[in-house]
């Protein structure tokens, strides 16, 4: 009976990875909603109605109806059917389109209509980088990070969960309401107020972020840790998958940008349920904890102090650890939300698919992501493996900013790539930092390693949108967007690469030096 009670709960298999289950899918909702917004790019910076046709091509309600108008002036229409109607399923128009040089008269059906937000792209690019505003400038992640080692999983995982699903619904209501042409610091209000809500929703994910990866240490240190951790990494790309494959069919089947977002807040909704059902496994894991401590006559482990931080920001590795962080992440999430425009102009994929080639990345790292943390628990390498995941980073922006191989199947092929990327770094990234780290600080060095990836998440799509509205879009005589070139914002995400290349080295030489087991396998053999 005595042994019953001192069996600690995550020496169960099936109980562990329950708990692992269940606090991944609190995640999952929260990735679904991060990259939610990405496929609706085009959508959020056309002004007025878009139409999307049955042939999946799409073009704004405006410039329909204006040719549709030239084509009616020009020739006596043969069908009434034809004629301008109202723009919604079924309508059917002709107008006159110039094919490889020569015009040629066609006729499209209407599939759906949506509502364009008349974005600018630095508009778009500052709403996309406000996830990480609140983390980095009001230190949030940071303070997260202690509040995490002081007040434990519990407190703070049903915490963040909260802010997630808050920051949601600011969000959704910024984008159904109409604010008219208000304006506020030189950007839509409407801009300013969903910029808040994912700011909120921001700091709530990151804070869950460390908090999940505190649990997972927790149940499965010393056991299948990397394994454990890619799992999760890989329910996480499942929430950024989806948002990046169905985000614009639900927009367009509910009519409005804002209708993605509704369905995600509401996702969140059941992680934070989920989260306080993990509270009740975690009360038992802490007891049983407790309990074998005081048979064994030890004394309850010492909590955080703050001079511990000392430790944490003294450390050489973690700093490595922090950077490559930083550089290798600032080349992948910012870059997909830019990803399904970039289909679409630099490589001709009609709007409706074009998420579904970035959506290739998430979904590779799904099956590859815990593969490779298999592979870290049982040969290690984990420096090296960090370095070929940079390299192949670094080819495959470079390959996406050369004007070459402009075919839809090159891009699949290079997404593909970077998946793998996507999936080596991450698996061995994250199961490093307790090799450095002690445990008990381990909440605040998460959160450390979060707060400097932040800043890149929070600057670098601003970057890149200002950079695409002022460098790479080109316009008409009459001052109308014609098209965009994409080798700025792409060589940009390149020399992230580069950064990340030359940190994974110094990282394996710094591990030489200082033995931190790096190259070395996580499962401890009895
Ligand atoms: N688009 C979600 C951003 C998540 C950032 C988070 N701090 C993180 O790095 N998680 C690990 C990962 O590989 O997703």
């Amino acid at each position: 009976m005595k042994e019953q009670i001192q069996k600690r709960l995550s020496d169960s298999k099936a109980a562990r990875w329950t708990a692992l289950i269940i606090v991944s899918f609190t995640m999952m909702c929260g990735y679904f909603l991060t990259d939610v917004m990405a496929p609706l790019e085009n959508l959020l910076t056309t002004k007025g109605k878009v139409v999307y046709f049955t042939d999946n091509t799409s073009m704004p309600a405006d410039t329909l109806v204006a040719k549709v108008a030239l084509f009616a002036e020009s020739n006596a229409l043969s069908s009434p059917d034809l004629t301008v109607q109202k723009l919604e399923e079924g309508a059917r128009y002709q107008y006159i389109e110039t094919v490889e040089g020569k015009q040629e008269t066609v006729e499209k059906t209407i599939s759906t209509v949506s509502s364009g937000k008349g974005w600018s792209s630095t508009e778009y690019g500052f709403f996309s980088g406000a996830y990480g505003y609140i983390n980095v400038f009001l230190l949030m992640l940071f303070f997260g990070g202690i509040i995490l080692d002081k007040m434990g999983v519990r407190f703070t995982g049903v915490m963040s969960s909260g802010l997630m699903f808050a920051g949601a619904l600011i969000k959704w209501y910024a984008l159904q309401a109409d604010f008219g042409d208000a304006m506020l610091w030189g950007m839509n209000l409407q801009v300013i107020i969903a910029a808040l809500g994912f700011s909120i929703f921001g700091m709530g994910a990151e804070i869950t972020g460390i908090t999940v990866s505190k649990v997972i240490v927790k149940w499965f240190a010393g056991k299948e840790l990397a394994l454990a951790m890619g799992l999760q990494v890989a329910m996480a790309r499942i929430g950024t998958a989806l948002a990046l494959a169905v985000s614009l069919p639900v927009a367009r089947m509910m009519g409005d940008v804002s209708g993605s977002v509704l369905v995600g807040a509401i996702a969140l909704c059941v992680g934070f349920i989920s989260y306080l059902v993990y509270c009740v496994m975690d009360r038992k894991e802490d007891a049983a904890i407790s309990a074998a401590r005081a048979e064994a006559g030890e004394a309850p482990e010492e909590g955080f102090k703050l001079s511990d931080l000392k430790l944490i920001l003294c450390n050489k590795g973690f700093w490595l650890i922090t950077l490559l962080c930083l550089m290798f992440y600032a080349g992948v999430f910012p870059f997909l939300k830019f990803a399904t425009k970039l289909m679409i102009y630099k490589y001709e994929v009609p709007e409706s698919f074009a998420g579904l080639i970035p959506a290739l990345l998430p979904f590779g790292t799904i099956l590859l992501t815990p593969v490779f943390g298999t592979l870290y628990d049982r040969i290690g390498r984990g420096a090296t493996l960090m370095i070929i995941g940079s390299v192949m980073l670094t080819t495959v922006h470079v390959l996406f900013a050369l004007p070459i191989m402009n075919y839809w199947w090159f891009a699949v092929i290079v997404m593909i790539v970077l998946g793998i990327a996507f999936s080596l770094v991450p698996s061995a990234l994250w199961p490093s930092v307790p090799k450095i780290i002690p445990m008990k600080q381990l909440g605040s060095a998460y959160a450390i390693v979060f707060y400097i990836q932040n800043i890149g998440l929070a600057m670098v799509p601003t970057l890149i949108g200002f950079v695409i509205d002022r460098f790479s879009t080109q316009y008409n005589a009459a001052g109308a967007i014609t098209g965009y070139d994409y080798t700025a914002p792409m060589v940009i995400f390149a020399i992230f690469g580069l950064c990340a290349i030359v940190i994974a080295g110094i990282l394996k030489q710094e591990d030489r030096r200082k033995h931190y087991g790096l190259e070395e396998s996580n499962i401890k053999k009895k």
